[in-house]
């Protein structure tokens, strides 16, 4: 159990420059999410010293630090609203307004919640803060930073999806980390002001991201139909954390993901698909081969799986986006395909082709469908004989190198998952390989836990 100690009000440290008050359009990429749960992380670190050592001097440059990347990404102050005369919701900042950071205590055992184990779903909740959404506003970020006495401590993110995507709220906390590594180095007040790096400094432009094909309107229909006819609440779906959740994270090495390409290529010798184009990327291979293990640990026989690939746009939409713009700038690929196949004796190689289908199409466009990704978030919720999930998160943000003075993260933890039954896909924190992780019943975890070793050792 976590009970709290204090929560702070941080401010950006340089408020002069940022205007008194401003807004910040959402485009339809951030509208596609306005109707989903907040994202959660967790980062778990070492820190086996006294309790004083933290509240004096690794505390305070959290708090600095925090500060300073405020000033930088000071919208994340703001809250979501969407005012009668706006036809879409807006991001309203008000100079002035703060963040909450909340600081607990825990008494639960950091090795084991940081650990490689099974844990139960809900036993890190109390890790995180909640977002405040009501009808008419919602808060965009909330942090806590939970200290284990003597072992460890944690940082709890929880971001509105409709506001920031996984590129941005990982830079976010990477530009947070690179902020209080610097004060680490004890710079003194003096030699202030310390400055993110052009490269970590967020790109606010929205007129950027162009709609030609009015995909604004299509999504902004589809919200303000769900749960009434013209439903302009900022309340996102309640989902709930089945009971008997487990989470799991499982690791995959170089080695492991190489021996899984070759297999896929042995096998597809000699079959009718010899000649089909395979993307057999890390990403790929580890997604396929954790899909096709959990159907078969989870028994789902005879249904549709469906796999949603989250796509960043940034460098694939006709006028590149910065890659360090501010917002969501993502998108899905569909990959279906009858459970029965993945459970048959080639389900990987079934698995890495029809994935490989998905990403296929990323030629004709990467908007190409766009008007259905809606739909497919609706539907993933709704249709019963489909078993929808996702790929959150992506080895490329590379959440293990978020060092904040301390050394690197112990573990990284995508929470939100029990709610959307996503597979989180990260690197990993042995820098081998990548961290595949989801949330199942306990039997199942168990079962996927021993499928998926078994077969990258044969
Ligand atoms: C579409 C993709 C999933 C496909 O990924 P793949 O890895 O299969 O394919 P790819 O074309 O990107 O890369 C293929 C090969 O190119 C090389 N390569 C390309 N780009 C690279 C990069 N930036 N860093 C390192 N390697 C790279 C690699 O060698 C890789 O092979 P190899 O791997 O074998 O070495 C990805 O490109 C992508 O867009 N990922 C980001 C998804 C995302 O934003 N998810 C978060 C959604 S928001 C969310 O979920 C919330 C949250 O996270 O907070």
């Amino acid at each position: 159990m976590s009970k709290i100690i204090e929560i702070f009000n941080v401010s950006p440290s340089s408020q002069e420059e940022l205007p008194l008050e401003t807004s910040l359009p959402l485009t339809f990429l951030d509208i596609l999410w306005l109707r989903l749960p907040p994202v959660q992380r967790i980062f778990f670190y070492e820190f086996p010293h006294q309790t004083s050592l933290f509240y004096n001097t690794l505390l305070p440059k959290l708090k600095k630090s925090l500060s300073i990347a405020l000033s930088y990404f000071y919208p994340l102050l703001g809250h979501l609203t969407w005012p009668n005369d706006s036809h879409k919701p807006i991001i309203k900042f008000i100079k002035g307004n703060p963040l909450s950071l909340t600081i607990a205590e825990s008494d639960a055992d950091f090795n084991h919640l940081s650990g490689k184990n099974l844990t139960e779903a809900k036993q890190i909740h109390d890790l995180l803060p909640n977002l405040n959404i009501s009808h008419d506003q919602a808060s965009i970020l909330a942090l806590q930073v939970t200290l284990f006495p003597n072992y460890g401590f944690s940082i709890g993110i929880t971001s509105h999806h409709a506001v920031l995507d996984g590129k941005t709220s990982t830079s976010f906390i990477k530009s947070w980390a690179y902020l209080c590594r610097k004060l680490e180095n004890e710079v003194s007040e003096l030699e202030l002001p310390l400055c993110l790096p052009h490269e970590f400094c967020p790109f606010y432009d929205r007129k950027i991201i162009k709609d030609p094909n009015e995909l604004e309107a299509k999504y902004l229909s589809d919200w303000l139909k769900q749960g009434g006819t013209n439903n302009r609440s900022l309340m996102v779906w309640d989902l709930q954390v089945p009971e008997d959740s487990f989470r799991g994270l499982f690791q995959l090495s170089r080695s492991n993901i190489e021996k899984l390409k070759e297999f896929v290529v042995s096998k597809q010798k000699g079959t009718r698909n010899e000649n089909k184009n395979l993307h057999l990327s890390t990403f790929v291979v580890s997604i396929a081969y954790a899909w096709v293990c959990r159907v078969k640990t989870e028994e789902i026989e005879n249904k549709n799986a469906m796999m949603v690939l989250n796509i960043d746009c940034r460098n694939r939409l006709d006028q590149p986006i910065p890659a360090t713009y501010f917002g969501n700038c993502i998108g899905g690929k569909l990959a279906i395909v009858k459970t029965n196949e993945l459970l048959g004796e080639d389900g990987l190689i079934v698995a890495v082709e029809v994935l490989s289908e998905a990403l296929e199409t990323l030629k004709d466009g990467v908007l190409n469908g766009a008007e259905n990704w809606s739909s497919w978030l609706l539907d993933g919720l709704t249709i019963a004989d489909v078993k929808t999930t996702g790929a959150a998160g992506s080895p490329k943000f590379e959440v293990y190198s978020t060092d904040f003075g301390c050394g690197k993260p112990k573990k990284v933890e995508m929470v939100s998952i029990d709610r959307t039954g996503a597979y989180c896909v990260s690197d990993s924190s042995n820098g081998d390989g990548v961290e595949i992780g989801f949330v199942s019943t306990k039997k199942a975890m168990e079962a996927f836990a021993s499928l998926f070793v078994k077969g990258i050792g044969s």
